[in-house]
């Protein structure tokens, strides 16, 4: 992969020729708007015009470059398998092949206006230099040889200031996509950033005049909030200049270690901060990032919108980024379906009261069901703390959708704004229509990798009967040496989780749990052990379902049939991590057929061979209630023998406790007639 791009490169080097050809070939025609920019396109123009007097030869061998130049970005796009919606986007920014390419973006290295320190292009192109250097470092330190295809065409569009959809298969390093160019645009000053015109609001050239002179009144607007205007470049107190944000509190707390690592060394230093309840009040009050403001801030939607009731204002962010866009933009997570949620929980707690009074019953079922799991999701967005918002509960019963529409109209239109997820769905494909202006859309799609799943990961689905056979199933997988630790093992419910931690805490796995109804400390400290090696066995919800890296994830094991096709890419996706081979084993029970077939499709459609009965599968129940996990037997090896005669001794002593008041109040009433007579 490599080597093919490498030479893909050097060709387009040896072809690209001298210094105006790079400069017409790599003119972005958005930035026409700008006075300079047009003063540049004139000059260049001028330049062509005389060399086309002179010899009408070279023009035309500039054009055939130029030409050439294209198709061997096209082609190395294909052999990266860089699937870009507008192949004749005008404006696309090319792909880079190695870090060293990042070069400085158009708007960047021009001699725009000079604000109050004087700024010169070389002051501008040593302060781009600065920040590439570092952040070149600190990739050499994590042994980052070239970029990933998502990272190869991200980087630029976005230091472009393009909008962005970004899908890319899990573990395939979106995180440094976006972080490594938020780093570098909240490094440049002020002065260069504020004067030049963001390459998503140039008019797309099929704008129409209407479209045209809405994006110019947006810029009016984000003028009015350009802090250059302001306040003096040097005191930026306040300032957030990128906002990353991620559905739950474990993967923004990850992101904030990144950016952490990435940003080290950069010149004055990195500011980055990951909001949380204990640090909001100085995120607010603007003194968080001390003069320099913040360079870079992680957080959850919850904890930012309670935030931007209590008056935090993000007038200075230059791009916004949405991590697990698709879950972000979730509508369904909202207020209703909560309600739902506490009916059919009602409803269970019911249905268990009445099975426990039946004692033919097969153990007593969990009450829980995957849609608990998006209540612990909440929860864990919720940071753990009571979040209480000013304006009466708004924020908490919001939908994600809602969360993130206050959010983005208190970004200013300036700033960049980007998706990113393993999985776009067309809800999202449709949403960011409204999101996103003029975006390149990026799919990275090797063969095999429809629907999202990682093809380094070798997919099983293992049928155990019945539920009881699926501890047996874990048991015989370890004893047979199948079991490779570091292994992640998904649950359910929070309840199946911590029953299934008692059942292996004895088996000599070190296994731990992580759900949303373990404390904060407790969960940081599961995440901890399992990162240095000390637990094996990793059981755990949905709750970390979703982009947290464990990087040296070995096996994933679906011990609950995941609901939906997404959730199950994301969970197979903790392992075959950055190019690592991964496992993934999927239990099922003849309780999970419903669910069965989606996720034999997703296998399917990632090259993996599955049976053609579960392909055929008929659904037996209406759309909406298939995607529920069935009801489940509890986790519980207790022989029946032995549940039975719990049950009857439980019964006995009930029997006994009913004769003692039935006697009591006997005696009772014989004292009070005998007291009478
Ligand atoms: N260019 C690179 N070269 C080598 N490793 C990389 C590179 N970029 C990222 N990685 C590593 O790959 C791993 C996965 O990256 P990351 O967490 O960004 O994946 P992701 O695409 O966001 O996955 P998910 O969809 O699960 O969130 C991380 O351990 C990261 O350090």
């Amino acid at each position: 992969m490599l080597s093919s791009s490498a030479k893909l490169n050097k060709q387009k080097s040896k072809k690209r020729g001298n210094q105006r050809q790079q400069e017409i070939v790599h003119h972005h025609p958005q930035e026409d708007d700008s006075d300079s920019s047009v003063e540049d396109d004139n000059a260049v123009a001028a330049s062509s015009m005389a060399s086309r007097d002179r010899t009408g030869k070279r023009d035309l061998s500039q054009n055939k470059q130029q030409q050439i130049q294209v198709e061997l970005m096209a082609a190395f796009r294909r052999s990266m398998h860089i699937k870009v919606a507008d192949k004749h986007d005008p404006h696309l920014p090319n792909a880079i092949a190695s870090f060293d390419e990042i070069k400085i973006p158009s708007w960047w290295n021009r001699d725009r206006g000079h604000d109050e320190r004087n700024d010169t292009n070389a002051d501008a192109l040593s302060s781009f230099q600065a920040i590439k250097h570092a952040v070149l470092h600190n990739i050499e330190k994590g042994r980052w040889k070239e970029p990933t295809p998502i990272q190869m065409q991200s980087i630029p569009t976005l230091l472009e200031r393009r909008d962005l959809l970004a899908c890319a298969p899990t573990g395939s390093g979106k995180s440094g996509a976006f972080i490594l160019p938020a780093l570098i645009l909240s490094h440049a000053a002020n002065c260069l950033y504020y004067n030049s015109t963001p390459s998503n609001n140039a008019p797309a050239a099929s704008s129409s005049k209407k479209q045209k002179k809405k994006l110019q009144k947006q810029q009016v607007d984000s003028d009015s909030l350009d802090p250059s205007k302001s306040q003096s470049s040097t005191n930026r107190q306040g300032e957030i200049r990128s906002l990353l944000l991620a559905p739950s509190r474990e993967l923004a707390a990850q992101l904030h270690r990144e950016v952490d690592r990435l940003g080290m060394g950069k010149p004055g230093g990195i500011s980055s901060l990951l909001l949380m309840k204990a640090n909001a009040s100085h995120v607010i009050a603007g003194t968080a990032g001390g003069k320099s403001g913040l360079d870079v801030l992680v957080t959850t939607p919850l904890r930012l919108v309670d935030a931007l009731h209590k008056g935090l204002r993000l007038d200075a962010v230059r791009i916004v980024v949405l991590d697990e866009a698709d879950r972000l933009l979730d509508a369904a997570d909202g207020k209703q379906q909560r309600d739902d949620k506490k009916k059919q929980k009602k409803k269970e707690i019911k249905e268990e009261k009445r099975q426990s009074s039946n004692p033919s019953s097969d153990g007593s079922s969990t009450s829980k069901d995957s849609e608990d799991e998006e209540e612990e999701e909440e929860e864990d967005d919720e940071d753990d703390d009571n979040v209480q918002p000013q304006s009466s509960g708004s924020s908490q019963t919001q939908t994600f959708l809602a969360q993130m529409d206050s959010i983005l109209s208190a970004v200013p239109t300036s700033a960049v704004r980007a998706l990113f997820s393993a999985t776009v769905t067309q809800t999202v494909k449709s949403l960011s229509h409204s999101i996103l202006r003029n975006p390149v859309d990026v799919t990275i799609a090797s063969p095999g990798s429809a629907g999202g799943a990682n093809t380094d990961i070798e997919q099983e689905l293992m049928f155990v009967g019945r539920e009881e056979g699926k501890l047996l199933a874990m048991r015989q997988l370890k004893l047979r040496g199948q079991l490779k630790p570091p292994v992640i093992v998904f649950v359910q419910s929070q309840e199946r989780a911590q029953a299934l931690f008692g059942e292996l805490l004895y088996d000599g796995l070190h296994v731990d749990v992580i759900h949303a109804g373990r404390s904060r400390t407790a969960r940081d400290n599961a995440v901890a052990r399992f990162r240095k090696g000390e637990t094996w066995v990793l059981i755990c919800t949905d709750l970390v379902a979703r982009g947290v890296d464990f990087r040296a994830v070995n096996m994933v094991i679906n011990y609950d049939l995941p609901t939906s096709g997404i959730t199950y890419v994301h969970r197979i996706g903790r392992c075959g991590r950055a190019g690592r081979k991964g496992k993934a084993i999927t239990l099922f029970t003849e309780a999970d057929f419903d669910n069965l077939r989606t996720i034999a499709n997703v296998m399917k459609q990632s090259g993996c061979k599955v049976e053609d009965w579960m392909l055929q599968l008929k659904k037996s129940i209406p759309k909406k209630k298939s995607s529920s996990a069935p009801r489940r037997s509890n986790i519980d090896t207790t022989p029946t023998y032995d549940k039975k005669k719990r049950f009857h001794k439980r019964q006995m002593i009930q029997e006994s406790k009913r004769k003692k008041q039935r006697t009591g109040s006997y005696s009772k009433d014989q004292r009070e007639s005998s007291d009478k007579r």
